[in-house]
């Protein structure tokens, strides 16, 4: 069995280059979009969706086929055409080049795969089969989207604002561990659910950090 090393990759400000310009590259580049990377698609034809991006200057299009030497530079890769021979081209010119490569029509041939995800602002729940069943991904990810509500955008921003707080005072490492595991006590996302959640002052974050650290 192929094993797949799960990573989050920061893409801001590098070069993704996407061959081919159907649906499944569509699905590829709209979940780039977030990242802020240079997204360029490579392809004779866009979807209607592809052709707006472009047309707003959020994606990049070289409209011709593939030629040897389109990888050049790029930091990731997506083969997305419907031709078997294309995506395998693709596949050697970034393995020769150590590109991160990813092949839509063999999991086998992709040096890495595109998982399902679940996001909730600044969570994200990533799912893979290891390319055995894509379609069970996404139904993992419809099971985990009704677990996992709206509500963890909220308790997410809440936690890295009071992480920040927490990490910009002088305290030992013993007492601010404490502190943010204590955080995630005190049942926040249940005030979030029931509508008794508000964002707390600076004085009542000072407050709060000062009352816990006492009783530490
Ligand atoms: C290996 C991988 C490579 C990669 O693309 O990275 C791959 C490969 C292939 N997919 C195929 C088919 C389908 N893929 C989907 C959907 C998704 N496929 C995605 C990822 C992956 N697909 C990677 C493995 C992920 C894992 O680990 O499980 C998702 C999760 C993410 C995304 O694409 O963004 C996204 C769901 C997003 C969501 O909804 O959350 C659907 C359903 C649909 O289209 O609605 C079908 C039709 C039903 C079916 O066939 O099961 C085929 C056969 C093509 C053919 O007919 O020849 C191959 C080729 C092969 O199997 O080798
Ligand atoms: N990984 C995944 O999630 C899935 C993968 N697939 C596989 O992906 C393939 C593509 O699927 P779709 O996007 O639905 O097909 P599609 O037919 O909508 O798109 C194919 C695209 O490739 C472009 N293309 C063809 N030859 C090219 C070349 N030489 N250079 C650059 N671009 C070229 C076409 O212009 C078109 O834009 C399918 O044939 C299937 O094997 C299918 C479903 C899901």
């Amino acid at each position: 069995m192929e094993h797949y090393t799960p990573i989050y990759v920061n893409t801001s400000g590098k070069s993704i280059c996407v061959i081919g310009g159907g649906r499944v590259a569509e699905r590829k580049v709209k979940g780039l979009l977030l990242g802020e990377a240079r997204i360029t698609v490579i392809s004779p034809q866009l979807t209607p969706e592809l052709e707006q991006l472009h047309q707003e200057s959020r994606i990049e299009w070289i409209a011709r086929s593939y030629r040897n030497g389109d990888l050049r530079g790029a930091f990731l890769v997506y083969a997305a055409t419907d031709d078997l021979l294309v995506n395998t081209s693709v596949v050697q010119e970034a393995e020769a080049a150590s590109i991160l490569v990813n092949d839509a029509m063999s999991s086998g041939n992709s040096r890495f795969i595109t998982p399902s995800v679940v996001r909730r602002g600044r969570l994200s729940i990533a799912i893979s089969t290891a390319g055995a069943g894509p379609a069970a991904a996404a139904e993992i990810r419809a099971v985990l989207e009704r677990q996992f509500g709206d509500e963890y955008e909220t308790y997410l921003d809440f936690l890295h604002q009071m992480r920040m707080e927490i990490k910009s005072r002088e305290l030992s490492p013993a007492v601010r561990s404490k502190l943010l595991r204590r955080l995630t006590e005190m049942n926040m996302l249940e005030k979030i659910r029931t509508g008794q959640f508000h964002w707390w002052t600076a004085e009542e974050i000072g407050d709060w950090i000062s009352r816990n650290q006492e009783e530490m």
